[in-house]
């Protein structure tokens, strides 16, 4: 029992040094879409990076992190592209449940770029896909997105607090709708989204 506990509390540990690793290289990728240094520091922390790289690379998995329960019972995917601490890419997003939908908190980085002075429209259509998919989910339908409509109302700025919203709307077998947007503080919405997200057969044995 014992012997047992002092290996999950090791493993946590590797997993929070893992996440504050995955911290540091948004914080370095930020850096790079930014940094004006000359060429002499450029190639400096080319050398320096690809040691690093080889580093991490001497043991490598097959796969991300998982989606699994963690020690205090809530479910966690520390791999996923939009809440995994644990996945570079991953703002990280935290999702807050709340009766009849879901909401975060988001500030874009200028890493997000797609128009100049913009956030990409794929980084937003991913952002409401995963917070759709996390509505659905919520009211019991959980599923793999079959369509997604986006409307762009008008250009996400980066570097500014945001709000990402979403609700499920209605269910019809192993379909299920849901809406969401990403508005600014005082609720003008900037981007809408529906999506239909479907129970794949495989998942319920049908
Ligand atoms: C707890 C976890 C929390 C975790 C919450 C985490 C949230 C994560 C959110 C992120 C979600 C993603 O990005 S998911 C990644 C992007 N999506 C995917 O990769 C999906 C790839 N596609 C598939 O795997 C499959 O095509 C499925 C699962 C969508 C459907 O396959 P299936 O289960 O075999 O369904 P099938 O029998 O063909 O069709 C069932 C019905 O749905 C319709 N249908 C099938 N596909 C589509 C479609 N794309 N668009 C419209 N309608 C469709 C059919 O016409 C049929 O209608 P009828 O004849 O019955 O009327």
């Amino acid at each position: 029992m014992s012997r047992m506990s002092v290996e999950l509390g090791t493993e946590e540990s590797r997993l929070a040094a893992l996440c504050a690793l995955a911290q540091q290289t948004r914080e370095l990728m930020d850096a790079v879409a930014l940094t004006d240094v000359g060429e002499d520091d450029l190639t400096a922390a080319h050398a320096a990076l690809t040691a690093v790289n080889e580093r991490l690379r001497s043991v490598l998995r097959q796969t991300p992190q998982p989606f699994e329960i963690a020690p205090d019972g809530t479910l966690r995917h520390l791999g996923n592209a939009v809440t995994g601490g644990a996945n570079p890419h991953a703002l990280p997003l935290l999702i807050e449940v709340r009766d009849g939908g879901v909401r975060a908190e988001v500030v874009f980085r200028p890493l997000h770029e797609g128009p100049p002075g913009a956030v990409h429209g794929g980084i937003s259509a991913m952002i409401l896909d995963h917070l759709l998919g996390q509505a659905v989910a919520a009211a019991g339908s959980a599923g793999m997105t079959g369509t997604l409509t986006v409307r762009y109302r008008r250009p996400v700025p980066y570097g500014t607090p945001l709000v990402a919203t979403a609700e499920y709307t209605r269910t019809e077998g192993r379909k299920t709708w849901a809406e969401g947007r990403i508005s600014l503080p005082d609720g003008e919405s900037l981007v809408e989204a529906t999506g239909l997200f479907i129970t794949p057969s495989a998942w319920i044995g049908a």
